[in-house]
């Protein structure tokens, strides 16, 4: 009897849900052919929001989709993007979570393309939640799901309710949802936060609490990733009231020790607009001085810690006339030329060198360090071009028992395809025509006793990797002519960036030598996804300068250092050097400004495709004048890949592509 009751109880819900999507659907298209009904949503974002999908992206309200969950595999590549942030904002996530699960709220985090990449929810809701949408996964973009507090506020950029029948979908009007934007230093939305729940009260004021909860919380995460960003930087905390300054100041700017701005949270971002009188208010190439801001000196400002009790005084702002008051927070880091970290003063130096804090290339130096003397385990460093694999393999050998023994570089992608089984063997004399008649000690027997680095791994011809197999299994080689083999003791680590699974699958690397190769992979950030990126920058500036040693000591400006940090590094850590190099060649004073730097540092961030684009940059760089720029170096590679600002593998491949062999290479 009480499973009959319910029954019947479940299919009244239903039938009354379908008339209720009737209606709703009915109230879009009024709205689509220019009708105005009390029954259509009082906000004005949302009507817009409406009006987009009907005519922008053609949704159609009769056919309700049903939610969207990625592939795992693109999930995780989402995430990765955002990684900094969600490890930064874990703690806020948990602790709003605690606060609304009681009241039947589930908590979604989204990148900035809808994604939703961490969520909180009851398991035991499972279901339910994911056919609803929320879940980890699910696609909140506008332009798929319609109007909803997720995408509608990816598009207006600012905090949004859309209560129920506000949302597009007629399979979403039951739901309830609240979300916030999360800005990132330069006030791009990088991701939302968003709190929804499968059932509320009709009445919409019902999610005003919600929205202040979301906008605090949103604020929070994108200030404590502000302060995790530019930790290594001097920094003011300011408030209007003395009392909250410390606790919640909720201004945040970061400074050079001249006083010059480096960046500024939100509130920050807008007394700098104040000031400016413009409008967006940030922009990398015009930071002003603290002291242009409020009536003060700079050293008004660096003696705060000492100069007062409470460590907090008060400025006027100049443009609004306001009383702020201002405490200085010391950087976390030692600055500038100091280059140990307490985490990494743990580690050997030449792996405590390769970085700073950021968390996955934490992961290296940690791996690094465990494998350092462990010979038999073939290391493989992936990341794009550029990251440093050369580098990080360096340090990874001379971290280890073997440092004192040769390290011996080889790029399989430099070296023809005819030379190189000549070149990692060796030959005896006589052994082919053209060589020479003395013989040679190929690269792999140099490294005996020491390290073999093989750089582009993904180039080596196929042939040469079952050979190459069989001297790693076998640990001998046999030179070209010879009769017996040479032994060998070498510990291997190789390097790409390409994929090699992918490669494997079309046949073009041998999957069984992948698996002996990769006994331990070293996963190599990119540059633009660094947190540490302030110190690389200033790490590879002290390298440039100090390989000129021209000047007495060259600085980086706050302006070129904000700049530097706004661009996205499609060349990565190489470009970073090739740029910094350019600025110090060609700037007339010791100061490096944001004037020095190279154009294409200026230019907006590219997130897509990098690596595919720069070497399109490359070929078309490289299309005409190659071979009248190599003769201009005397073949030397080193030097044209320095002049065109890309890798010298690259100038190989375009040269095996135009057919280019250098003359001490033809036989
Ligand atoms: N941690 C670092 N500190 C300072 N300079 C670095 C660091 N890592 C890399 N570099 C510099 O960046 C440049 C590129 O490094 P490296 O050749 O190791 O990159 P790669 O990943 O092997 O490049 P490719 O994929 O093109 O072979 C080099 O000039 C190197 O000195």
């Amino acid at each position: 009897m009480l499973h009959h009751t319910h029954a019947t109880k479940q299919f009244q819900t239903t039938t009354q849900l379908q008339s209720e999507q009737r209606r709703h659907i009915e109230h879009i298209f009024q709205l689509g052919e220019g009708l105005d009904t009390p029954c259509l949503p009082a906000q004005a974002t949302i009507r817009r929001s409406w009006l987009r999908c009907l005519n922008d992206y053609q949704l159609d309200p009769t056919h309700p989709r049903p939610a969207r969950v990625v592939p795992q595999q693109t999930l995780i590549e989402h995430r990765e993007s955002v990684d900094e942030l969600l490890h930064v904002a874990r703690a806020g996530v948990d602790q709003l979570y605690g606060q609304i699960a009681q009241l039947g709220y589930v908590l979604l985090v989204t990148d900035h393309r809808g994604i939703t990449v961490e969520f909180r929810g009851d398991p035991n809701q499972d279901q339910q939640l994911r056919k609803a949408g929320l879940y980890l996964g699910a696609d909140w973009d506008e332009r798929f799901a319609g109007t909803c507090a997720v995408g509608t506020c990816l598009h207006d950029r600012q905090a949004i309710i859309c209560h129920r029948q506000e949302h597009f979908d007629a399979s979403h009007i039951s739901l309830t949802c609240t979300a916030a934007p999360i800005a990132d230093p330069q006030g791009n939305v990088m991701a939302v936060l968003d709190i929804s729940a499968l059932q509320s009260p009709t009445q919409h004021e019902s999610q005003n609490f919600s929205l202040s909860l979301v906008t605090l919380y949103a604020r929070m995460i994108e200030d404590a990733y502000f302060l995790q960003r530019y930790r290594d930087c001097l920094m003011v905390r300011l408030d209007t009231s003395r009392e909250f300054v410390h606790v919640n100041g909720r201004g945040l700017i970061a400074i050079e020790e001249n006083g010059q701005v480096i960046a500024a949270n939100a509130v920050g971002r807008e007394l700098i607009a104040e000031h400016q009188h413009r409008w967006p208010p940030w922009s990398a190439n015009h930071t002003p001085m603290l002291g242009e801001l409020f009536e003060c000196e700079i050293a008004d400002i660096l003696s705060i810690n000492s100069g007062t009790d409470d460590q907090l005084r008060a400025f006027r702002a100049r443009a609004s006339n306001t009383i702020h008051f201002i405490s200085l927070l010391e950087p976390r880091r030692p600055r500038m030329s100091q280059r140990a970290t307490p985490s990494a003063s743990e580690l050997p130096e030449p792996l405590a060198r390769l970085g700073a804090d950021d968390p996955a290339m934490r992961k290296v130096q940690k791996l690094a360090e465990r494998l350092r003397n462990e010979a038999n385990v073939n290391v493989l460093i992936s990341g794009e071009t550029g990251t440093g694999k050369e580098v990080v393999a360096r340090a990874l050998h001379e971290s280890g028992n073997r440092a004192k023994q040769p390290f011996i570089a080889v790029n399989c992608a430099a070296i023809p395809e005819s030379l190189i089984e000549s070149e990692l063997f060796g030959y005896e004399p006589g052994a082919f025509t053209g060589g020479r008649s003395k013989g040679m000690r190929g690269l792999i027997p140099q490294a005996h006793g020491g390290t073999l680095f093989l750089d582009e791994i993904g180039d080596m011809p196929l042939a040469l990797q079952t050979r190459l197999l069989r001297v790693l299994s076998e640990r001998e080689v046999m030179p070209l002519g010879a009769n017996t083999p040479v032994k060998i003791d070498i510990r291997v680590i190789t390097a790409t960036h390409r994929h090699i699974e992918e490669m494997i699958q079309q046949g073009e690397f041998r999957e069984d030598l992948y698996y002996r190769l990769n006994g331990a992979q070293l996963r190599l950030p990119a540059l633009r996804e660094r947190a540490d990126k302030l110190f690389v920058i200033r790490r590879v500036f002290e390298d440039v300068a100090a390989e000129r040693a021209t000047r007495a000591s060259p600085r980086l400006r706050a302006d070129a250092i904000s700049a530097l940090l706004a661009y996205s590094w499609p060349g990565n850590i190489r470009q970073l050097k090739n740029a910094l190099a350019f600025a110090l060649a060609t700037s007339e004073s010791d100061e490096i400004t944001v004037h020095d730097l190279p154009e294409q540092c200026l230019s907006q961030r590219i997130t897509r495709n990098v690596a595919a684009q720069i070497e399109t940059n490359a070929s078309e760089a490289l299309s005409g004048s190659l071979i009248d720029l190599l003769k201009q170096h005397h073949w030397n590679i080193s030097a044209v890949a320095r002049e065109l600002g890309v890798s010298r593998p690259t100038v190989y491949r375009q040269m095996q592509r135009q057919g280019i062999v250098p003359p001490n290479w033809q036989g």
